[in-house]
């Protein structure tokens, strides 16, 4: 069963599409990483996902119905973001408490757990939390409320390494325990890539790529070598990424459709094959211009 189905889903903010007739579904109990450069589109698809704002054209169906202002699909979903608000008056405890109330399957043994283990204070207000204790407590309202659907937009904005690290681990194991559907959005592809089953990358809008971690992965392998030898040799290839390395070598990194002859002609010519990092691939793919940033330097 699907969880989320978009079909041709758009947003516009006045002139500018966030969203281009985005369309994909996300099926029950799976952890998608939700990909793309900043300004790609990220929160705005998990903002409506969530219900907070509505889309502007094509259809979007959460749990079966339109998430916006949906009784359903807000008892069933929490969305944690680094922009959380609570009232001052509040404390740490006072929040828990509340979120108790609101989230069915809400775990206060898992929280107390967690609360303690960050060594928080009851008594503390959130507004005095650092940037990354601010993300940990929303990660114990995350993981806590154990919701159907959990929506992550940059969990780790602030944390510290080790605090990350804490996290994804803490995340994994609960999912093992209680499955649900995940979405979690980040720049950090590599920190998150072993957790996650699904990849969404998306680019100014537009869906580039949804499949499975293990085929992105696959999606593609680089090649470097003399640049003669590889033009001569890689015909009808789909290239990602081009690079000049020293003054006659190309690093090429293209979709892996390689035969074993193919291989094997490549090798034979001196020519190194390598697997792509998954992080390296998504930047590749929704890169903005062709060269990089030493083109800003290039005044030749
Ligand atoms: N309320 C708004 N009004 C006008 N434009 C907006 C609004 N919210 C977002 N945008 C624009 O929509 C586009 C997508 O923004 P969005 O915040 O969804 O991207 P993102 O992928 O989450 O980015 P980041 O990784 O930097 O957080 C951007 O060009 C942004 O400037």
């Amino acid at each position: 069963m699907n969880v989320i189905e978009c079909e041709k889903l758009s947003k516009m903010y006045g002139q500018k599409k966030a969203l281009n007739e985005l369309s994909f579904t996300i099926g029950t109990n799976k952890i998608t990483g939700l990909i793309g450069r900043n300004g790609a589109g990220k929160t705005t698809l998990l903002k409506i996902i969530a219900g907070f704002i509505r889309e502007s054209s094509g259809s979007i169906k959460v749990f079966s119905e339109n998430p916006f202002n949906n009784l359903k699909v807000s008892a069933n979903r929490i969305y944690i973001d680094d922009q959380m608000y609570f009232p001052n008056t509040l404390t740490l405890k006072d929040i828990l408490q509340s979120a108790a109330a609101v989230y069915v399957n809400w775990d206060d043994e898992f929280a107390k757990r967690l609360f303690s283990y960050f060594t928080f204070h009851p008594k503390q207000h959130y507004y005095h939390l650092s940037k990354g204790m601010k993300s940990t407590f929303n990660m114990i309202l995350a993981l806590s409320a154990k919701c159907p659907l959990t929506i992550l937009d940059e969990p780790t904005t602030g944390m510290d390494s080790s605090v990350r690290k804490d996290f994804y681990r803490a995340l994994l194991k609960d999912y093992l325990e209680y499955p649900r559907t995940i979405i979690l959005s980040s720049h950090l592809l590599n920190e998150i890539e072993d957790l996650l089953e699904d990849i969404l990358l998306i680019n100014e809008g537009k869906e580039l790529l949804h499949m499975p971690m293990a085929d992105f992965k696959e999606y593609a392998i680089g090649l470097q070598g003399k640049e003669k030898m590889i033009n001569e040799l890689i015909v009808n290839k789909e290239i990602i990424h081009r690079k000049t390395i020293g003054i006659d070598d190309q690093y090429l990194v293209i979709k892996n459709t390689l035969t074993n002859e193919e291989r094997q002609r490549l090798s034979f010519n001196g020519i190194t094959i390598s697997s792509v990092a998954s992080d390296d691939l998504s930047t590749f793919l929704t890169a903005k211009t062709k060269g990089g940033i030493d083109d800003v330097f290039n005044r030749g």
